[in-house]
């Protein structure tokens, strides 16, 4: 319940924040809906007028009716246009934020959870509720406001008609049982649809379009994305079958008393205790009790909006508790001693298994560190720690004796550096492509000539049409695409922009360069990390070519989450355990 009373405050603060005059301009609207009950009392007017010839009885029914009509039409229209443009004002400024929550999030949970993806799904599929959300709220009110009048002139025609409301009430528990079928169908939805998004994504996906084509895909691609949609669908058409049954059931039952209620009004003016016009408004007022039902439901109804507001609710808190990595201290210009991993375990978030497990050692300042080991060994995920996009589940990492998650997340990012195996390609004009590592110098074409000198990409640039202001990607006018290997020599140069990074992280991000190429490259990237020696630079080195990283000063080799061995080249291969002997076969099979 207080959940519901938070989504609710939710959603009419933020109607009152996007747009104050619709937001109070629409409360007049349930106002308008009591002139449907009144138009019994109108009517029985103009009946017993017309029946008595009764000139002031005719005219005050006239009016009346047409008071009522043309101000519940007047307000309707308003209303209606008002709701219309601020469902569509709420619905976009929900969107705006829903957008800058999870691109700002510090981590990266919120793209690897399933439970996480499930949640936004859910949140993406409800932006329609949240953006209806008043347009809900304010029908519902008007309903309830409309079925109260209908209450009030039941009692004015007999009171034993107030029955008949207690033949509607049945809508409650069928209200209840309808939002707990919707809630179990958007949920039971959320992992099939998320399913069918992915595989529609997919079969447009330029990237997969040649490996779709050669293995001939399409059809299945399509056949598994129809049966996923089918299966995202089967709840919501289930909770629909069963919401209309049980309507159906609920409408018999009431029809039944609406029977008994006009045979009561009936009965009773046959023995002239009520006048022609008092079984008009009678009859009127009876019909009007559906509208009870009406507003039952409509409050059900909300129930969709306010299960949307709580999963906002949800992306809100959970951006709120990420936030909090952002409160500390920001890191110091240089780096004195070292990184040290204090027994450090970690296991992704949701899941069991541990992937690192009690790593202990200490990354001199200004050294150059290597990590290699097998596929899966968990080399990306150590980077990832350092990178802050995860925190260890166990154990503490420490930059000069101060725990990193101490630090200001994103003040601890502005003095990091990177490029992945799994680039970026930012179809920009390409000096930005490479501008974006360093935000300071987007436009900075001698800092991009510079980095992408130092990258060993210089030779990208002469080839582009335009040069650096050559727009990348074939799919923009005068685009121009590049190969794999120009793309990640761009991202390499990206990760030389900034100036004085702390720690920079090469995770294979040569992986389609050849061996003698990529170890050219690294030869330079270490020279270059001597340049930063006297603030003591950090780089860290992943790769599976043993030939490239025999230089580094500190080599870990990783093996299932723990340190098999750690040292120098020299050192390994004196100790002739696992380094050793995967040096020597790759090398065996390089000669
Ligand atoms: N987001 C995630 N959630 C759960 N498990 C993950 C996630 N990312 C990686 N893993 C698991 O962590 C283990 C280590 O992965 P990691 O990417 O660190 O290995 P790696 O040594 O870099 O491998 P490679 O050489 O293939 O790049 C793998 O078994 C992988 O399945």
């Amino acid at each position: 319940m207080r959940e519901q009373w938070r989504g609710f405050r939710l959603l009419v603060s933020t109607a009152v924040r996007t747009d104050p005059w619709r937001t109070f301009g629409l409360v007049l609207e349930p106002i308008g809906r009591l002139a449907w009950p009144l138009a019994g009392l109108w009517l029985s007017f103009l009946t017993d007028g017309v029946l008595q010839d009764r000139g002031n009885l005719i005219v005050a029914g006239i009016i009346g009716l047409l008071a009522g009509v043309v101000g519940n039409w007047g307000i309707s229209l308003c209303g209606n246009m008002m709701r219309i443009t601020l469902s569509e004002k709420v619905g976009f400024a929900f969107d705006r934020e829903i957008t800058r929550l999870t691109a700002d999030l510090p981590g990266l949970d919120h793209h690897e959870r399933a439970d996480y993806q499930d949640r936004l799904e859910l949140l993406r599929q409800s932006q329609g509720a949240l953006g209806g959300a008043m347009n809900s709220l304010i029908n519902s009110v008007a309903n309830v406001v409309g079925g109260a009048g209908v209450i009030v002139m039941l009692v004015v025609v007999h009171p034993l008609l107030l029955v008949l409301v207690l033949f509607a009430l049945p809508a409650i528990p069928v209200a209840r049982l309808e939002q707990r079928w919707n809630k179990q169908a958007e949920e039971e939805s959320a992992t099939p649809s998320r399913q069918a998004r992915h595989l529609r994504r997919l079969a447009y996906d330029r990237g997969a379009g040649m490996e779709i084509r050669v293995f001939g895909l399409q059809e299945e691609l399509r056949a598994r994305s129809r049966e996923a949609w089918r299966t995202a669908r089967r709840p919501a058409v289930r909770a629909a079958w069963r919401r209309d049954l049980a309507h159906g059931i609920q409408e018999i039952v009431y029809a039944l008393a609406f029977v008994a209620a006009i045979g009561f009004v009936l009965w009773r003016a046959t023995r002239g205790q009520s006048s022609v016009g008092e079984v008009v408004m009678a009859v009127y007022t009876c019909a009007r009790v559906q509208q009870v039902v009406w507003a039952i439901h409509g409050v059900a109804r909300l129930g969709q909006s306010l299960r949307a507001a709580g999963r906002m609710l949800w992306l809100r808190d959970y951006a709120a508790t990420a936030d909090a990595r952002r409160s500390g201290r920001a890191p110091e210009q240089s780096i004195a001693d070292g990184i040290v991993f204090e027994n450090v375990s970690f296991r992704y978030p949701g899941t069991e298994r541990w992937i690192l497990r009690g790593m202990s050692l200490h990354i001199p300042a200004g050294g150059v560190v290597a990590l290699v080991g097998e596929n899966g060994a968990g080399k990306s995920t150590l980077v990832k720690l350092l990178a802050r996009m995860y925190e260890p589940t166990e154990g503490r990492i420490l930059v000069d004796g101060v725990d990193l998650a101490e630090l200001d997340v994103d003040a601890w990012r502005e003095r990091l550096s990177a490029a992945f195996q799994d680039f970026a390609k930012f179809e920009l004009v390409a000096q930005q492509t490479v501008g974006v590592g360093d935000l300071s110098r987007l436009d900075d074409e001698a800092a991009v000539t510079a980095a992408l000198d130092r990258a060993g990409a210089a030779d990208v640039v002469p080839k582009l049409p335009q040069g650096v202001a050559s727009q990348l990607g074939s799919s923009w006018e005068d685009g121009v695409d590049l190969s794999t290997g120009q793309w990640q020599k761009l991202a390499l140069g990206r990760a030389l922009m900034r100036e004085a990074p702390l720690v920079v992280f090469f995770d294979e991000p040569t992986a389609s360069l050849d061996a003698p190429t990529e170890h050219a490259l690294f030869e330079r990237y270490t020279e270059a990390s001597r340049a930063g020696a006297a603030r003591g630079m950090i780089t860290v080195l992943v790769s599976h070519r043993f030939s490239t990283v025999r230089s580094a000063d500190l080599i870990l080799v990783i093996d299932d989450g723990r340190i098999a061995e750690l040292g120098s080249h020299a050192e390994l291969m004196e100790i002739d355990g696992l380094y050793a002997e995967l040096y020597t076969l790759q090398a065996r099979s390089y000669a």
